[in-house]
Order: structure tokens, then sequence, then C-alpha cells
């Protein structure tokens, strides 16, 4: 261990690593958000960019400065006295400022980069340490491409930056390459060797190009890292940082292992993943760990009747721990008896073994249609009504060449009888829509209208996913084929069809 420091420092670079990444940039103002959202989740230190680099990080900075007093703010700088002068000057109005100034060591950075000899590197670190120095107190220094540079070197470069002054080392895994055993043993000899090592913070920036940098910054803190840096959902440059959230829920989940935690609470990380993919307009994939909408979702037979059991299972969190209200237990193609049973009682429905086994088996022909069984799809079922069935999309033909798009449906209704209509709108979709809604007579509001690909090569489809409020209840829905557009199609009628099943009179009673 570097100090006597109690907790992992987390160091949060969403603003600086992360919006490095393409598609990530944020404006001052989106940054003033975001920062608001890490000084409550508690991070220790949050890097807000790189003052010269730009004038919204300039603005940003000074924004945030004026509004976060409790929390230490870091910015980045080159080896360079402008860097420098620019981050310092950023930080003038910061209550706890912190100089982060960075130098590669690797021998292909040096020679190819930065063109530099060691001798070069080693004065330039002496001589910008103690630059930062003299403008403010709280100085990291970062190796960058450190796990790649010879160990004899980057022993020799931390101990000049301690030497002028530096109060944190970090050393970088920046092109994710070292492994778990390597990092930590590195940690582990830097900090018995080299000199004034002990005075100072040890700090671990993996990147996630082997997917990799939970893994290597937990081994870090092994090897006597007492701050790591990450970012929110792990954005950061290529495969992105370490993921706070990852990192957070490893320590607290495994503490009996690690013994030491962040001062994080823990039940905003999902609230606040949540607003970066909001502000940044890119949302993290489902079964992403503890913030994708599968983390604590369960479709299968077996795993919910675990969970029906005991939660633990098939959980290692709880899920109020990290910000989500509860598990989720999707009634889909890969469900058994337990769970379907389970939410029929919720619904008001006890059942016989014998009856269970009747719905059971319509409910598993239902799967065969649709990917989801929701508690309206149940409610068909257990009041007699023919689930799945509903109008059907026969054919359909959309032009977008006139000044306003045209389409044209024919459909099968629930009796099986042949309707068609057409409408015009102001694009090929708006066009589609209208002519389904003449056709059913169902009013659909929009709330959410969302398309991406699923499968590869040959054999991709669109998937459409549609969600809208229609007499107070949410309903969602969704279409696949080859073709994005009939995949709207069948969206849209998914959701008509669940609409119009909850219109339908209940023809059993419960029994329960
Ligand atoms: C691992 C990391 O994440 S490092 C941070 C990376 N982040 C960014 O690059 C984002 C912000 N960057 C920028 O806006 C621009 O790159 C700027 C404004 C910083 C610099 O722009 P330019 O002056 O046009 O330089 P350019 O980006 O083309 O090249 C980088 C220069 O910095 C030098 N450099 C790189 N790292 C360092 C360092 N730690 N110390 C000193 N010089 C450095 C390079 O050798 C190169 O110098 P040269 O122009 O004399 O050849
Ligand atoms: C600037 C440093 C800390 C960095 O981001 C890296 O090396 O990955
Ligand atoms: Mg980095």
């Amino acid at each position: 261990m570097s100090t006597g420091i109690d907790h992992i420092r987390i160091f949060d670079t969403t603003l600086r690593d992360g919006e490095q990444s393409p598609g990530c940039s944020m404006t001052p103002q989106q940054k003033v958000v975001m920062a608001r959202a890490l000084a409550e989740l508690g991070v220790d230190i949050i890097e807000t960019g790189f003052p010269a680099s730009s004038q919204s990080d300039r603005e940003a900075t000074a924004q945030i400065a004026r509004e976060l007093r409790t929390t230490t703010l870091a910015v980045l700088s080159r080896c360079l006295p402008s860097d420098i002068e620019a981050s310092a000057r950023a930080l003038e109005g910061a209550a706890r400022p912190r100089l982060h100034v960075f130098l590669s060591t690797s021998p292909l950075h040096r020679e190819h980069k930065l063109r530099m000899s060691k001798d070069e590197v080693l004065a330039s670190t002496a001589k910008h340490v103690a630059m930062a120095r003299s403008y403010i107190d709280d100085v990291e220094f970062s190796t960058e491409d450190g796990t790649r540079t010879e160990e004899d070197f980057l022993a020799e470069v931390i101990a000049v930056a301690i030497a002028n002054g530096a109060t944190t080392i970090n050393v970088p895994d920046t092109l994710g390459y070292t492994t778990p055993d390597e990092i930590r043993g590195l940690f582990q000899r830097l900090i018995a060797n080299v000199p004034g090592a002990k005075d100072v913070v040890f700090s671990a920036h993996c990147h996630d190009d082997l997917g990799l940098a939970v893994a290597n910054s937990l081994a870090a803190i092994e090897g006597g890292a007492r701050q790591v840096e990450c970012t929110v959902n792990g954005i950061g440059e290529r495969a992105g940082n370490a993921a706070v959230e990852e990192l957070a829920m490893a320590l607290k989940v495994r503490n009996a292992f690690y013994s030491l935690d962040t001062r994080l609470d823990t039940r905003l990380l999902v609230p606040t993943s949540q607003l970066l993919q909001r502000l940044i307009g890119m949302p993290v994939q489902r079964n992403k760990a503890i913030v994708g909408e599968n983390a604590f979702a369960h479709e299968s037979g077996i795993h919910q009747h675990g969970m029906l059991r005991n939660r633990s299972t098939y959980e290692i969190m709880n899920p109020s721990d990290v910000g989500w209200p509860n598990s989720k237990m999707v009634l889909g193609r890969h469900s058994g008896r337990a769970a379907v049973g389970h939410r029929l009682r919720a619904l008001g429905y006890a059942l016989e073994d014998e009856q269970l086994d009747q719905v059971f088996e319509q409910f598993k022909a239902l799967c065969e249609q649709q990917r989801v069984v929701d508690d309206d799809d149940l409610e068909t079922l257990m009041t007699g009504g023919v689930a799945g069935r509903g109008y059907r999309l026969a054919s359909m033909t959309v032009s977008d060449r006139g000044q306003r798009a045209s389409a044209q449906v024919e459909l099968s209704d629930p009796e099986g009888r042949k309707l068609s209509e057409s409408a015009l709108g102001d694009g090929p979709v708006d066009a589609l829509f209208a002519a389904l809604s003449a056709a059913t007579d169902v009013e659909l509001a929009l709330e959410s209208y969302q398309v991406h690909s699923v499968g590869i090569g040959t054999d991709a489809r669109g998937e459409a996913t549609l969600s809208v409020h229609h007499d107070g209840i949410g309903y969602t829905g969704s279409g696949t084929s080859r073709d994005i557009i009939e995949a709207s199609a069948l969206a849209w009628l998914d959701v008509a069809n669940r609409i119009l099943r909850t219109r339908q009179p209940a023809k059993v009673a419960a029994t329960a």
C-alpha cells in the first residue's frame, strides 16, 4: 500500500478521456450537468477537460469550478508551459484544483511520437512537474503508455516526477495491453522500489482494448494503487476506459476480498449512467454489467424458478443497490411454469396444476409469435381470447416520390376478412402509420420509435420498436423484417393488436 489511505479514490475522466471518444463530445452546459451528477455520485476527482485544447474545455472547467466546491477538479496538460498555464488559468476559481500533467515514456512513443531521448523525457518531466507544482500543490503526473515502458526507465521517470513535486503518480495502460498479473506485479514493484513512492498516491488508468480494463484496475489495486481512473459506462478512447459502475460494484460485492471500498453512493450508478446516455445519445448495450437493461432481468425458466425460491441463486447484487427499482422477470420462449404461474397469481389467477399446464401450452405457442409475453397477453389467455391473433399485414406499398409520401396497406382483420386502406404522410413511415390507423381504427400517439439492425450480412434484419400510451396504459410492440419499413408496420400492428386485445370482454373469471 502506498499511503495510509482507507478508501479507493475514484478519478472520473468521463468529461476528458470519455468525451475524447468519437461521438461523445459534450458542450460546456452538458459537462456541467454531468459534473453535478458525478459529484452527487461521490467521485473524489472529476477531470473536466484539457483546457489548452479548446475554448469549450476552458469554459466547462471554469463553470464547473464555480459550482462544485467540495470535489477535486483536475485538468490535463501536456509537458508544455503553454498547456500548464492554460490549465492553471482555467482552474483559477476552483476550490480544490489539481493539475494533471502527462508525458509518454514507452520506446515506441519516445521514438515515433515525441522524438525524444530518455534523457529528454526525464528532463521534461522534471521541468513541467516543477512548473505545475509552482501553480498548484496537487499535481498528478501520468506516464503515458507506461505499461509498455522498460520498467527501470519507468521507475526513473516516476522518481523524477516525485522529486519535483508530483503528489499522485498515474501509470496508464494507455493501449489496454497489460494483463492483471502483469499490472499487479508492476505496481507492487514500483511502490516498493521507487524513492518517495510511499509518500504519494499511485493510480491506475486502464483502457479496455482487450476487455480487461476493470480486471486490470482491480489487479493494480491489489498491487497497491489507491486511485483508479474510470468513466461512466466505460466510454473513452477506442474500446473505452474502465467503467466506474463495474469497478465500484466489484469492490463492494467482493469487499471481503479487497477490504477497500469507494465512497460512491452506488444507488446513483444507474441514474448517472442513464443521464450520460441521454446527454451524448449513446445507449449502453442491454447486457452491460450493472447499468444495462438486462443486468437484472431473467427470462430463462430455470433461473426464474431459482429466483422465485431465493433471489441470490441468480443475482449477486441487489438491484436497488445500484439504482434499479427491482429485478425483472421477463416472460418469453425460455420461461417455464414456475414463472408463468407466479405472474398469473400476481394477476389474481390461482391455478391448479392441470389448468396451469393448459395455459402454459398456449403461452408457449404465443411465444412462437412474439418475443415477450406481457400481463395483457396473459390476461387475454386467461379470458379465452386468442392472444397473438389480430390484424395481420398481407401487403404494403409505400412511395416517397411526390410532394407527400403515400402508403397502401392490405390487412386481414381478427376474423380473417381482407381490408385495404391508403393514406398520405410527411414521410414513408408517417404515411404507413396513417394507413394502418385508417384500416384498424386505432390511433397511436407514439412516444418512441426505434429501428436497429439485428443479425449480420445477408441475414441482417431490421427490428422496429414502438412505445405508446393509450388510455393511460403504456404499450410496447416490435416487428422484424428484412425491410425496415415493413418492420415498422409489424411493430405498429403489434401495439394495435395488444390494445385491441385489452378491449376484449373477459370470458373467464379469475379463479382466485
Ligand atoms: C492518451 C491521451 O488520452 S492523451 C490526450 C489526448 N487528447 C487529445 O488529443 C484531445 C485534445 N487535443 C487537441 O485538441 C489537439 O491535439 C491539441 C490542441 C492538444 C494539439 O493540437 P496540435 O498543436 O495541432 O498538435 P497535434 O494534435 O497535431 O499533435 C500533437 C502534438 O503534441 C505533442 N505531444 C503529445 N503528447 C505530448 C506531451 N505529453 N507533452 C508534450 N508534447 C506532447 C506531439 O508530439 C505533437 O507535437 P508536434 O505538433 O510538435 O509534432
Ligand atoms: C493522458 C493519459 C492519462 C491517458 O489518458 C492515457 O494514457 O490513456
Ligand atoms: Mg486514457
